[in-house]
C-alpha cells in the first residue's frame, strides 16, 4: 500500500538565546495518520508546532506540505492546508461560538487579522445557506457545542478548547495541529475531541496531537514521537514507546526535564 506524505520536515531547529528548544527534528506525517508528540515540560513540543505553522520562524531546516515547500506566516500556511489550535486558546472572546467557527472556515481566504476583521465587516461571515453553514452544523454537531450564540468569553476553558478545535476543523485542513486539546476538558470534552480526531483521520487528513495525557494520546495515535530537550528520542509504535527504556528514562530517570504536568 502506498502512503501519501502530507507533511515533511527535515532538520528543524530553533534556539531561544542559549536554549535549543528544537534541535534538528525531522518528521513525516502521512495521509490518514495521527502522530502523537509527547515529552516533559520544556521538551520543545509547542516550539515544534510553532515551527510547523509559522508562528515562529525556524533557524534551520526545511518543511513541505504535499511535496511543496512550506514557508511564511501562519496565514500563508493556512492557505496551504495547515490549521492549529493553541495551548492557550486564541479565540475572539467577544464573538459568539458561531462567529469564531466561521472565522476559522473563512481564515484561509482572509489573510491575517486585518483580512479577518475586514471579512467580518464585509459580511463574509454571514453566509446564510452557503457551504459555511453546512460546515458549521457538521463541526458544531460533532463536537456537541450546544448553543452557538454564546459569547466565547462566557465559556469555560474546556468549552473554549472545543470551540478552537471546531474552528480549526472548519478550515478543512489537510494537516491539523492540536496543541494540548485535552487540557481542562472534562470527560465529555475528551470524548468529543477524541471522536473529532478519529473523524478527521477517517477523511484521510493528517493530525499531530500534542498532549501530556500519555494514555489518551496512545489510544488515539498511529505513531508517537517522544521529545526530550528538543530532540527526538523515540519515534514509533505507541505501545512500544510506552514500554521503551527511553520513555522510562525521560519521565522517571534522572537528569531529565520536569516530570509530566
Ligand atoms: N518564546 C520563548 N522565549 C524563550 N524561550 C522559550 C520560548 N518558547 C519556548 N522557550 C523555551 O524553549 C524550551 C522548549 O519550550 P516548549 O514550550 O516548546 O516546550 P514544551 O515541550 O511545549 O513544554 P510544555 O509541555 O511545558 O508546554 C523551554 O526551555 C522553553 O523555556
Amino acid at each position: 500500500m502506498t502512503t501519501t506524505t502530507l507533511l515533511e520536515g527535515t532538520g528543524l531547529g530553533k534556539s531561544y538565546g542559549g536554549v535549543r528548544a528544537v534541535d534538528g527534528v525531522s518528521l513525516r506525517l502521512s495521509a490518514g495518520e495521527v502522530l502523537g508528540l509527547i515529552g516533559p515540560n520544556g521538551a520543545g513540543k509547542t516550539t515544534l508546532v510553532d515551527l510547523l505553522d509559522g508562528a515562529q520562524p525556524a533557524d534551520r531546516g526545511t518543511l513541505s506540505i504535499r511535496g511543496r515547500r512550506l514557508t511564511g506566516p501562519p496565514s500563508r500556511r493556512a492557505r496551504a492546508g495547515l490549521a492549529r489550535t493553541f495551548q492557550h486558546p486564541h479565540l475572539a472572546l467577544d464573538l459568539t461560538v458561531r462567529e469564531n467557527i466561521l472565522l476559522g472556515a473563512a481564515a484561509p481566504r482572509l489573510a491575517g487579522i486585518g483580512g479577518l476583521l475586514g471579512g467580518l465587516a464585509a459580511g463574509a461571515l454571514r453566509p446564510a445557506g452557503s457551504r459555511f453553514d453546512a460546515t458549521l452544523r457538521q463541526v458544531a454537531g460533532a463536537l456537541d457545542l450546544g448553543d452557538l450564540g454564546r459569547r466565547c468569553g462566557d465559556l469555560t476553558l474546556g468549552e473554549q478548547r472545543l470551540v478552537e478545535v471546531a474552528r480549526a476543523i472548519a478550515q478543512r485542513p489537510s494537516v491539523l495541529l492540536l496543541d494540548e486539546p485535552f487540557a481542562g476538558a472534562d470527560a465529555t470534552g475528551v470524548a468529543a475531541i477524541s471522536e473529532a480526531v478519529r473523524a478527521v483521520r477517517a477523511q484521510g487528513h493528517g493530525i499531530i496531537l500534542v498532549d501530556h495525557n500519555v494514555d489518551i494520546v496512545a489510544s488515539l495515535v498511529d505513531r508517537i514521537m517522544l521529545l526530550r530537550s528538543g530532540t527526538v528520542v523515540f519515534d514509533g509504535d505507541p505501545a512500544e514507546c510506552l514500554a521503551s527504556p527511553e520513555m522510562q528514562d525521560v519521565y522517571f530517570g534522572t537528569g531529565g526535564e520536569n516530570v509530566v504536568a
